[in-house]
Order: structure tokens, then sequence, then C-alpha cells
């Protein structure tokens, strides 16, 4: 039988976390889980009814889970400290018996998708993970400044991060590139239409910084850069656009993953796109 590519055990401040007991490539699945338990922000009798309907050998993983707020009910305390979205921006969640055992960074080498196909989180690897060293996600839905994340994380988890960019003394280059590419995102927008050459000159500046500080959440300038490439016609620069997009899916969810389905069609037919051609030709070849 095929050795497990993780280990969960403890680790030194954080209690418990997963580690690659083996090198793993980017864009390996290293697990694909089914929830012990299903939560919800907004039916709090659902999730009451579900925590009483789980099975005894389930309830006994989910009460083990780490519990960040002792002061609450354990219930309440593990749903709070170990709580996975089902998909970004759900507000319905879940609770997992070894993907909750993953700890954060701020320079994650994974990232969780939940497939509704297959009702199970997974966690692919985007970067080479070598033999030993920790499986680490981020919780923070997008990249932060240090002070802010910092304060989140605290907030939300009541952890002080000690990740590489935590701890290091010159967070003012990193959190001037955070800044700056929220700006490029504003900037992608307001001139998509009028001047999309710029538009583009955004999308390059943005991916740059996104490098250079080691962070992730490339998809979204992608996906930008496509639909202003095809909105104005420039069919070829839109595939190479629609590629990465797909590509960069393929790493984060596989090919089982809704949003690559869903962009493969762009990627194949870049003309495919509803405002393709709508906004007449302009050139973009070296924007
Ligand atoms: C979802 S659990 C992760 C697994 C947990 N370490 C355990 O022992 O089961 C989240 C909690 O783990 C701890 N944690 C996660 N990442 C951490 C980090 N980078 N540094 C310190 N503690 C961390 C915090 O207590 C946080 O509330």
């Amino acid at each position: 039988m095929e050795e497990s590519p993780y280990i969960v055990k403890d680790t030194p401040g954080k209690g418990k976390g997963m580690f690659a007991t083996r090198d793993i490539k980017r864009g390996t699945c290293i697990i694909s889980e089914s929830p012990l338990v299903y939560i919800s922000k907004t039916d709090l009798v659902g999730t009451l009814q579900a925590l009483n309907a789980m099975s005894k050998k389930n309830k006994k993983y989910f009460l083990a889970l780490h519990n960040s707020y002792p002061e609450l009910p354990q219930d309440v305390g593990v749903i709070k400290t170990n709580g996975l979205p089902l998909g970004s921006n759900s507000l319905d969640g879940a609770v997992y018996r070894v993907i909750s055992r993953i700890n954060h960074s701020c320079a994650p080498n994974v990232c969780h998708s939940w497939s509704s196909k297959l009702k199970k989180e997974n966690i692919f690897a985007i970067h080479d993970i070598p033999a030993g060293s920790e499986i680490l996600t981020d919780y923070l839905d997008r990249l932060m400044t240090r002070e802010v994340r910092l304060k989140t994380l605290a907030a939300k988890f009541r952890f002080t991060c000690q990740c590489k960019n935590c701890v290091s003394e010159s967070s003012e280059e990193f959190d001037a590139a955070v800044n700056r590419i929220d700006e490029c995102s504003d900037l992608i927008m307001s001139c998509a239409t009028f001047d999309p050459r710029k538009s583009i000159g955004y999308v390059r500046e943005a991916l740059g910084l996104i490098d250079k500080v080691g962070g992730w959440g490339k998809t979204t300038f992608y996906y930008d850069a496509y639909q202003i490439s095809a909105r104005h016609s420039n069919y070829m620069l839109a595939k190479e656009w629609a590629d990465l997009l797909v590509e960069s899916y393929r790493i984060e969810e596989g090919e089982e993953g809704e949003k690559y389905e869903r962009y493969l069609r762009f990627s194949q037919n870049p003309k495919s796109h509803e405002m393709a051609g709508l906004g007449g030709y302009v050139n973009l070849t070296g924007a």
C-alpha cells in the first residue's frame, strides 16, 4: 500500500499540525476528505441538529479537535476554531477530522478547495513541498498588510503568526506591494473599457508584485486580462491568459475542480465569452 503523503503530529507552539512524509509535487492532491459535520452561519437550528446527529465515532473526533475558545461551550469553540467555508464566500461550512489540523502561514504551500460534486474538501500543493516540511494553508481569503493580518488572525484564531512574512523586520516592502496590488485591481476595472492597454499593464504589475511577495491570488488577474483581451478582439492573447487561468485552477483544484471545468472553454475557444468582440478591436500586443 502507498504511504500516506502526510502525518499529523505535535508542532511546537501550534498544537498539532500536518507534515509531508515525502516530497510532494506542486499540483498534487494531498488529501480529499468528507466533513465530520456540516455547519451554517445562517441556520443555527440545522447546525445543532447536525451536531446531534453525528455518529459516536465522529463526535469523538470532533470533540478532540483544537478549541481556541475555551470560554465557550466545547461544540461552539471547536466550530469557531476549525470551521471552513464550503468554497469561498459560502455561509455554509464544515469541520474535518484531518484537514482541520492544518495550521496557517501567510506564505502557504497548499490551498483548500471544496468540491460540491464529490462533497469533499481537497487540499492541493501550490508549491513543491519537501519531505518533513509542515503543510500550511492561508486562513485569510486575500493578501493583507502585516498589521491587518496579525490583527485578523489574533481576533479570529487567537494566535500570533510567526511565519517568515510576519516576523520579518522589513514588512514595509511587503505592505507596499499588497497596497499596490489592491490599487491595481481598482485601476484594471476603471481602465478596462476606455484604455485596455493600460488595464493590461496594471495586470502585469499586480502579477509581478504577487511573485515578489511570494503570494497567491493570481487567478482573478488572469481572468481580468482574458476578459479584456477577448472583449477587444485579441484572441491569441486572450487564449494565453485563459491558459494561465486554467493551469492555475488545475494546480489549485485539479481537473475535477469546478473552476477548472468552468473556465476550460475559454482556453479551448477564447471567443466563447459573452463579451468577446464587444469592445471592437484595440491592439493589445506588447501592453
Ligand atoms: C484549525 S486549527 C489548526 C490545528 C491545530 N493546531 C490543532 O492542534 O488541532 C487552528 C488553530 O491552530 C493554531 N494555529 C494555527 N496556525 C498557527 C500558527 N501559524 N501559529 C500558531 N498557532 C497556530 C491556533 O490555535 C488556531 O486557532
